[in-house]
């Protein structure tokens, strides 16, 4: 069955709603200006909601000290969603220990051999490219051309996300063979607040059988 990922939550009734719902892991965003950026302190509060859901810190470019606040808060992975290197994320899985992902937005097959070269990522985010003047490099509900992933060999497991919505998860499963999927945009009605019933909807068309 496919696996879930409900990214950009800030809401502690939404977090346990996600969670309850069969979210398998339960994404929050610490990246600075973004409408769906939670502080540490607001963090700590909710993940005490995520029940069996493994929560993930998203993070842009983060430096030591920022990632060490994040692991003191007990996070077990780490979501790379900048302009980090192969080099700085196995820095960052040697210094916390901890799970690291790294996303980066695809467009062509050489974007796909630049994935491969996180060879230490515990999982790659394959996310679509950000519009050209955006400020954020995520999150944006965007799809890329699926067409790219076929026959790739993946050099670490992987995770298709992108403008995915409850209409298209079933069919971007179906293209791409994704053995994981993340939303954020899709499963909200207003810019950086979840809707219920998209979460729900999104979950169960990502895993029916
Ligand atoms: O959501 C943000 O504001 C954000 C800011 C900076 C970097 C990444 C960000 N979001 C990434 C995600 O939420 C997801 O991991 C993924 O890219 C899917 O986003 P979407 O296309 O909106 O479903």
């Amino acid at each position: 069955m496919t696996h879930v990922k409900i990214c950009g939550l800030i809401d502690p009734d939404l977090v346990r709603f996600a969670a309850r719902e069969g979210a398998d892991w339960i994404g929050f965003n610490f990246v600075p200006g973004s409408p769906r950026r939670v502080t540490p302190e607001a963090a700590a509060s909710l993940l005490l909601q995520v029940g069996k859901a493994r929560p993930v810190a998203l993070m842009v470019d983060p430096t030591d000290a920022e990632v060490d606040v994040i692991v003191a808060l007990g996070f077990p992975v780490l979501q790379l969603h900048g302009a980090e290197t192969p080099e700085r994320l196995a820095e960052i899985k040697a210094r916390t220990g901890r799970e690291v992902w790294k996303a980066l937005g695809v467009a062509t097959r050489a974007d796909l051999d630049t994935a491969n070269t996180f060879v230490s990522a515990d999982k790659l985010l394959i996310d679509a490219k950000p519009p050209k003047d955006a400020a954020y490099s995520g999150g944006h509900g965007q799809v890329f051309d699926w067409a790219i992933l076929d026959g790739w060999q993946p050099a670490a497991p992987w995770m298709l996300a992108g403008g995915l919505t409850p209409d298209n998860v079933a069919s971007a499963i179906a293209a791409t063979g994704a053995p994981a999927v993340d939303v954020s945009s899709g499963v909200e009605r207003v810019r950086g607040l979840k809707d219920r019933e998209l979460v729900r909807a999104f979950i169960r068309a990502a895993k029916q059988p």
